[in-house]
């Protein structure tokens, strides 16, 4: 898909002063970033860092209690349902085994609130993430990893100019993961879409432009990987012993 300048700018999605938290405790605080069009950005973190919660705050799932999230310069709140799902693409951390679809009409689902040009077809799709033969299977027929590739398949097809994707490489052999981070540093280059991805794998780290490091809700760090993860921050992060961080570490280690 051909992004003018204006479907760019839609892609930029900018997090000012959010402050948000679970049973009246405040969890995240004053967090603001911008994610720029054409730009891939990592959340990295300990489990229960924040990740999935900023992802549906990103998404519109979680309202913010103070500050503001926009989409295209626009506050998301002031979104319909359905301009928001033109824009945002949301893949979940954990995916539902029990709906009763057949693979090829989950993607096919992608299409539903596509406000622009199709990027791929749902068949398109379908072959990228392998599973070209399995589009008559039953959803709950499929394993783990692709039940997975499915459901990204189905934001591929969605066309919005945010992908905003919870660990879509857990349960991903080698070859998908690896198939995965280069179809979106394609679409980030080409179509000037906007990527957000947790992740845990330090390795992988190293394919997006930037990463943001939280922990408990807080941002400690933000920047390319190497910059990043030096033997301190990784410490810092995972509470890690310092040989411990020395063995995730891409950055610089400590003289
Ligand atoms: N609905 C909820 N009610 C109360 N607390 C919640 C709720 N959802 C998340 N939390 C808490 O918020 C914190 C952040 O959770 P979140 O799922 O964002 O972490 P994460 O970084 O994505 O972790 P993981 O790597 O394990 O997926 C955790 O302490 C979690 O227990």
């Amino acid at each position: 898909m051909d992004f003018s300048n204006d479907g760019r700018a839609q892609a930029r999605l900018a997090f000012e002063q959010v402050c948000f938290g679970f049973g009246g405790k405040i969890f995240i605080e004053n967090l603001t970033f911008e994610a720029a069009p054409g730009e891939m950005i990592g959340l990295i973190g300990a489990n229960g860092a924040g990740k999935s919660t900023l992802l549906r705050l990103a998404a519109g799932l979680l309202k913010p209690w103070t500050g503001t999230v926009r989409v295209g310069g626009r506050p998301l709140a002031e979104h319909t349902d359905r301009e928001r799902a033109g824009r945002l693409a949301y893949l979940p951390q954990s995916l539902d085994v029990h709906l009763p679809f057949r693979v090829a009409e989950l993607v096919r689902m992608g299409n539903y609130p596509r406000m622009s040009a199709p990027r791929l077809s749902p068949e398109e799709a379908l072959r990228i993430v392998g599973l070209e033969r399995k589009g008559q299977a039953q959803l709950g027929q499929l394993s783990g990893g692709e039940l997975r590739r499915a459901f990204i398949a189905m934001t591929l097809v969605q066309g919005a100019g945010c992908l905003l994707l919870d660990e879509p490489l857990a349960g991903l052999d080698l070859k998908y993961q690896a198939e995965l981070l280069r179809l979106l540093r394609e679409i980030v280059e080409s179509s000037g879409v906007t990527v957000l991805m947790s992740l845990h794998d330090m390795a992988a780290t190293l394919r997006f432009d930037r990463l943001l490091a939280l922990k408990a809700g807080h941002l400690m760090a933000q920047g390319p990987a190497p910059a990043v993860l030096t033997e301190s921050l990784m410490a810092r992060l995972f509470d890690l012993a310092e040989h411990d961080a020395a063995l995730f570490a891409t950055g610089p280690h400590r003289t």
